[in-house]
């Protein structure tokens, strides 16, 4: 829950409807910025996603489904970005190193902010609706216990390659990269909920492309989803700083 420090009333009435319906574990709807990717992801707390969520998400919002990771948690579970990993591995074959991401590959930002794929070790084939909740609400839980400074082993629990990205969050969140990594994790941040929150685009059926961001909205408004965006995200995280 929010801390006692940081009182709910200094955010903003649509901030404070999102950080409820995090706290109660409910899906709302997370827009960047214009001029970054202008996506709205279905955001929801891992360890709150049901079988249904999964299905809610490939269904009506269609993008891919990953989990964004608090970026001390990553660093103890030992998860590092995906492009660190293949730039290491290019020691072994120098043809990955023309295909690793490069300052200025990305159209909308400076870097990616993928880690590894993986799957729960109890699923079978990691892709079905149950599947793939049972290893994001696992993600979820190991981002807790490790926090909590319990003793966790990531391989013990979960394999790579598996069919849930995981994404790293910058260290200094929305201060560094503005994606809805960085935004969901704020978000869980100012909640008081672990920090390991999933995020799956919205995409527009008739087109194929990202949904507008009216389109969005007006999807948030017919089925009771508070719609959020990056900038209220930023502003808020400020005011949550100074309250720490
Ligand atoms: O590309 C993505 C993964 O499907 C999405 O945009 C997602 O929102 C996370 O990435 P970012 O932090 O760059 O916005
Ligand atoms: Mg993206
Ligand atoms: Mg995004």
């Amino acid at each position: 829950m929010v801390s006692n420090a940081d009182s709910i009333e200094n955010y903003s009435k649509n901030i404070q409807k999102a950080i409820k319906a995090l706290q109660r574990g409910e899906m709302i709807l997370l827009f960047d910025l214009e001029g970054r990717e202008a996506e709205t992801d279905f955001t929801i707390a891992a360890n709150a996603v049901t079988p249904e969520d999964v299905r809610w998400m490939r269904k009506d919002a269609g993008g891919l489904i990953c989990v964004a990771l608090d970026s001390e948690a990553s660093e103890k579970l030992g998860l590092p970005f995906m492009a660190d990993i293949i730039r290491e591995a290019n020691q072994c074959s120098t043809a990955l190193n023309k295909i690793v991401e490069k300052g200025g590959d990305l159209k909308y930002d400076s870097r990616s902010s993928f880690s590894i794929w993986v799957n729960h070790r109890d699923t079978r084939t990691g892709i079905p609706d149950n599947d793939r909740a049972l290893t994001i609400n696992k993600l979820g839980e190991i981002v807790e216990k490790t926090l909590n400074g319990e003793d966790v082993h990531f391989g013990t629990e979960f394999r790579t390659p598996g069919h849930v990205a995981t994404l790293r969050a910058a260290k200094g969140l929305v201060h560094e990269r503005m994606g809805q990594t960085e935004l969901s994790i704020v978000l869980a941040k100012i909640a008081g909920i672990t920090p390991a929150m999933v995020v799956c685009e919205m995409l527009d059926d008739e087109t194929g492309r990202a949904l507008e961001k009216g389109d969005a909205k007006q999807y948030g408004k017919d089925n009771d989803l508070v719609f959020v965006e990056g900038e209220e995200v930023i502003e808020a995280y400020d005011i949550w700083l100074k309250s720490q």
